[in-house]
């Protein structure tokens, strides 16, 4: 069994719970897009749960379907146990104040300073003047932009403006937090200090995080768990380790190959030795991670079926903090014998891909 499933992984009182959701638009020429088409997760108490997939795939619907800013046509919405569908706009309105949104390209009102922007949510939420800038204080030091609260949208950096959204977002004290995109809009150095602002206030509030992202980086980053989306479709789902190590969907794949994949260069390739008659040349990716040391395992693969495997390269990598290695191959020999190597390696808990699907 494959270590990610495209079915739900149900979890214990899930925080947020998606079931059978629907979503389908019809554009001016009568055709119909499913930007959702049966999606079903769960969301634990203080993951990070990413949804990753590119342009179109139904991530926005998707996420937007959590505080009802987007109402599914079919399945429910569970937060807290409590189906949102089936509530009526005092109340709708009353546990969205429990979901914060921060958003890709910030959403700040650019005629009011920095502290005028946090306390925004809080005003119409009709929160006492004196504890409202109480509130506003206490978020902005806790983003880290104290010194900057009567500055303007204007005068801020990317990384300072998202900053801002995510202190509106957490102002009214919000259990859940979902990011949009949250970090499309900055450079990779920016995007680092907010994922780890994220990933600290996840810790400090006990906050529930459910991000969408095109981006495989951001999930290694910071993902506790994952779900891959196509055409409006979970494709796989799992711990972020297992869906990046053993991802079961070529467009998974593809995702995870751009990110910790190896990709052995044409040049490599062409001064590689010829197999012998009547064998085969196979290159392979092979992800060491746990116990089972790579030496001896190459070395004994070797003599048990004899055959012979030539290291092109190898390097060691992460994700949420454990470690695992990956190897490039050169395997030739006669081609049961490999068949016998990669079973025996997918034995061991070695993941085996072949090369020419990486790229
Ligand atoms: N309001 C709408 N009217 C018509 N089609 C829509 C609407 N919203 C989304 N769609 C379509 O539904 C599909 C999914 O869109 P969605 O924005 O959810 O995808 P996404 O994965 O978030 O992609 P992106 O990152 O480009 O926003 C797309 O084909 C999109 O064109």
């Amino acid at each position: 069994m494959p270590a990610s499933s495209p079915g739900v992984s149900p979890v214990p009182s899930p925080v947020i719970r998606l079931r059978g959701l629907t979503r389908h638009f019809r554009n001016r020429q009568g055709s119909v897009t499913k930007a959702l088409d049966g999606v079903s997760l769960d969301v634990a108490a203080g993951e990070i749960f990413g949804i990753v997939g590119r342009s179109g795939a139904g991530k926005s619907t998707l996420i937007r379907c959590v505080n009802l800013l987007e109402r599914p046509a079919e399945g429910e919405v569970l937060v807290f146990g409590e189906n949102l569908l089936t509530l009526d706009d005092a109340a709708l309105r009353q546990r969205r104040r429990g979901i914060g949104m921060v958003f890709q390209h910030f959403n700040l009102l650019s005629s009011r300073t920095v502290a005028g922007n946090v306390a925004f949510p809080l005003e119409v939420a009709g929160m006492p003047r004196a504890e409202r800038d109480a509130r506003v204080a206490e978020v902005l030091a806790l983003v880290g932009l104290a010194q900057k609260a009567e500055a303007y949208p204007a005068q801020l950096s990317g990384g300072q403006k998202q900053r801002v959204g995510i202190a509106r977002a957490l102002a009214p004290r919000p259990r859940i937090l979902l990011c949009d995109e949250a970090t499309s809009a900055l450079d990779p150095e920016t995007t680092h200090d907010i994922l780890g602002l994220i990933r600290s206030l996840r810790d400090k509030l006990d906050l529930t995080v459910l991000l969408i992202t095109h981006e495989m980086a951001v999930v290694k980053e910071i993902c506790d768990r994952v779900a891959v989306m196509e055409a409006g479709q979970v494709l796989e789902q799992g711990r972020v380790f297992d869906v990046f190590t053993r991802p079961a969907h070529p467009t998974t794949r593809s995702f995870v190959a751009g990110t910790i994949g190896h990709s052995v260069p044409p040049g490599t390739v062409a001064r590689l030795p010829p197999p012998r008659p009547g064998e085969e040349r196979r290159l392979l990716q092979v992800l060491f991670a746990g116990p089972n040391s790579t030496r001896a395992v190459i070395s004994e693969a070797s003599r048990r079926f004899g055959i012979d495997l030539d290291i092109i390269s190898g390097r060691i990598d992460e994700i949420a903090g454990e470690p695992f290695g990956l190897m490039a191959l050169a395997a030739y020999g006669a081609a049961p014998r490999l068949d016998e190597a990669v079973a025996w390696f997918e034995e061991l808990g070695l993941a085996v891909t072949p090369l020419a699907e990486v790229r």
